[in-house]
């Protein structure tokens, strides 16, 4: 799915209104009713009072037009103008007018401290007073207001978007925006709905089609894109009947030291597992009888050091090298990466300590293959590419890192973001479940298995990305958060290539597929 950035929006606003000769006020009218039959389907009448809270922009029309249908339909509404400003939009003062003459139910005006309404944990509250045009921090009485709606516990239908919320920067602090229980976004969800330090104000959210311009919403090219089932499905490579597992490509996974031969067992099955057709381990020696009976599908080469890496020497042709799981970061082993580097021609996987290596060698970047793949967490990828001071500055450092590198960035987290050639990537798949040991080692294995067999690096990140999140999503359901080890994400990968094919069941699936 797109991710449309404040500018693409207000274009494709213009761009609906000219081209399919509606007014503005007429959008807003579609807008406002997408939320009333969203509430009315599941509110079904319910008299629970409805606090709508407007700003004066267009946000705050939204809200009116909200508030007009509710009050129509016999809903139990009390309507506020938060005005923080006199500068109100044509449409949010058509709609005010709306809502005095259709209605006869007067919004109330809150000014300040003393106007804010008492509202109980069992009310609703619909938050319509800042949208995408908020531009600069909000007032302290607004932000008191936030506090207050915040303090209710009431669930808060928050629209467009968290107000409060920019769509580019990070909020001062976390009362400068109102904590939404869900929200309904027009046009696509906004870019913040998915970083660490904003995408907590709305972890439930819904994007409502407000029919704009097919041709902008198909023609738009988007710098993020937020990748769900729908994005998956045209980058997976069926099999056809007659294949054999030559086709499928070796892959070698270059990797362990003394007390870390698990990772490499993790990640070997993990390549295997996402479909490889054959998977050597190179490991220090003490690793050979731990892979060989943990994982008998694997082939292993061993090392002449008993306890870690000090020469990779094969002899045969692999399609795609993984290096670093469990390497550590002996002298030798970091020289035994350098010829490998110097030497290797083949796609590549690097993560762990193979990231760390190269924080500590920058020289070896340049030896990389084009299209390497990288999956650092954030610690690594600190290392990688410096200190950041806000997740904007972080994906733009990222993407400079890419891109003079020309390396696949994977940033692991919540919502894993892959950079390359200028673009974000933005899995929609995983959960806490995955805040778990190995869970690193095994994406490895899956991004490298799918290298092995044909996608192309970058596809092959992004699908791995998404299918390990989602064997998670379903592992959990039988293991739970905390009982979810990697193993299960290994166990479960055949159930989320298969769930590609799946219609969506549950409405909080089809939240993520349609994502
Ligand atoms: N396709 C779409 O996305 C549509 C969007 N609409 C709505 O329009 C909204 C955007 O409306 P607007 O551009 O009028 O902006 P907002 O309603 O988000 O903001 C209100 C106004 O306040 C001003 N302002 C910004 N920061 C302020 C601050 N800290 N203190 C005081 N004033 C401040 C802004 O200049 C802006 O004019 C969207 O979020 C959405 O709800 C819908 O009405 C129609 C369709
Ligand atoms: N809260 C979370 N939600 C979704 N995915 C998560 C979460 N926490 C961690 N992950 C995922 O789990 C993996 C952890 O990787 P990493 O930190 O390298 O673990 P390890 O080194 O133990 O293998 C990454 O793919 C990351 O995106
Ligand atoms: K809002």
């Amino acid at each position: 799915m797109k991710l449309f950035s404040k500018e693409q929006i207000y274009e494709g606003d213009q761009l609906t209104i000219e081209r399919q000769k509606i007014s503005s006020t007429d959008l807003m009218e579609r807008a406002g009713t997408q939320i009333f039959n969203w509430i009315n389907l599941r509110m079904q009448g319910a008299q629970v009072p409805i606090h709508i809270f407007c700003g004066i922009g267009n946000n705050g029309g939204d809200g009116m037009v909200l508030a007009r249908h509710l009050i129509l339909e016999g809903y139990n509404v009390k309507t506020y103008i938060v005005n923080y400003s006199d500068k109100r939009s044509k449409d949010f003062l058509i709609n005010y007018d709306r809502v005095k003459n259709i209605t006869k139910k007067w919004p109330e005006f809150v000014h300040n401290q003393d106007d804010f309404p008492e509202i109980k944990q069992d009310h609703v509250i619909v938050d319509a007073i800042f949208g995408i045009g908020l531009n600069r921090p909000v007032a302290d009485w607004v932000k008191k207001l936030f506090i207050h709606l915040r303090k209710s516990k009431a669930f808060t239908l928050s629209i467009d978007i968290p107000s409060g919320l920019q769509t580019d920067s990070i909020p001062l602090d976390d009362d400068c925006v109102v904590l939404a229980s869900y929200t309904l976004s027009f046009a696509s969800p906004k870019l913040v709905f998915f970083l660490p330090k904003t995408g907590k104000f709305t972890i439930n959210w819904e994007v409502l089609d407000i029919g704009l311009d097919s041709e902008f919403l198909t023609n738009t090219n988007t710098t993020f894109n937020l990748i769900g089932k729908y994005e998956a499905i045209p980058i997976y490579i069926p099999r056809d009947k007659f294949s054999h597992k030559g086709q499928f490509g070796h892959s070698l996974i270059i990797g362990g030291s003394y007390g870390k031969m698990g990772a490499v067992t993790l990640a070997s099955r993990g390549a295997l597992s996402a479909g490889a057709g054959l998977v050597t381990a190179f490991i220090p020696k003490c690793g050979y009888q731990v892979l060989q009976s943990s994982f008998p599908e694997a082939m292993v080469i061993t090392d002449a050091n008993d306890d870690y890496i000090t020469n990779v020497e094969f002899n045969f042709s692999p399609s795609v090298i993984a290096f670093g799981i469990g390497v550590g970061v002996n002298m030798k082993t970091v020289e035994a990466f350098k010829v490998l580097l110097e030497t290797n021609k083949v796609p590549m996987v690097i993560d762990a300590d193979g990231l760390n290596i190269l924080s500590n060698h920058p020289h070896f970047l340049e030896l990389l293959p084009e299209e390497t793949v990288l999956t650092p967490h954030p610690k690594e990828l600190e290392r990688l590419i410096g200190t950041w001071s806000h997740d904007f500055e972080k994906l733009e450092k990222a993407k400079e890192f890419s891109n003079k590198h020309k390396v696949v960035l994977v940033i692991k987290g919540a919502n894993t973001i892959t950079v390359f050639e200028n673009k974000f990537y933005i899995n929609a798949t995983g959960n806490p479940g995955l805040s778990t040991a190995g869970s690193g080692d095994v994406l490895t294995g899956i991004i490298t298995g799918l290298i092995s067999q044909g996608y192309n690096p970058l596809s092959a990140a992004v699908f791995g990305v998404y299918l390990h999140g989602k064997s998670a999503d379903i592992a959990v359901e039988d293991y739970g958060y905390q009982s979810l080890i990697a193993s299960h994400v290994i166990e479960y990968l055949g159930a989320a290539y298969m769930d590609l094919f799946k219609q969506p069941e549950t409405s909080s699936e089809k939240h993520k597929d349609d994502a």
